[in-house]
């Protein structure tokens, strides 16, 4: 079980990009095309499941809006900081 990392470590760590709200880490890439932001969220999707590590993922005009956390330890984890890196991979 990774451990929880605290807020200021967190801080220190997310990639460029993201920011930390409360336990979960965030970022929002924008798109100048709807379909654009579509594919992007499935590029991430196929990620996470390589990972099974899942993100929340909300899609939105011009916008996808990736949050992470790591549920089973109820905090954000190396798992999330490494995922949201490989996720700007795919942007
Ligand atoms: C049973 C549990 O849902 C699975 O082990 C995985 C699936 N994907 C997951 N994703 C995230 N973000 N956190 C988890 O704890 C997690 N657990």
């Amino acid at each position: 079980m990774a451990e929880v990392l605290d807020a200021d470590e967190v801080d220190n760590r997310v990639p460029e990009g993201w920011e930390r709200e409360d336990d979960e880490i965030v970022r929002v890439y924008e798109f100048d095309d709807y379909l654009k932001g579509v594919s992007f969220a499935q590029s991430v999707g196929e990620v996470a499941e390589e990972e099974f590590h899942h993100p929340t993922i909300t899609i939105r005009y011009e916008e996808v809006e990736v949050r992470l956390t790591s549920h089973e330890e109820g905090g954000i984890t190396e798992k999330d900081i490494r995922l949201a890196g490989l996720f700007d991979d795919e942007f």
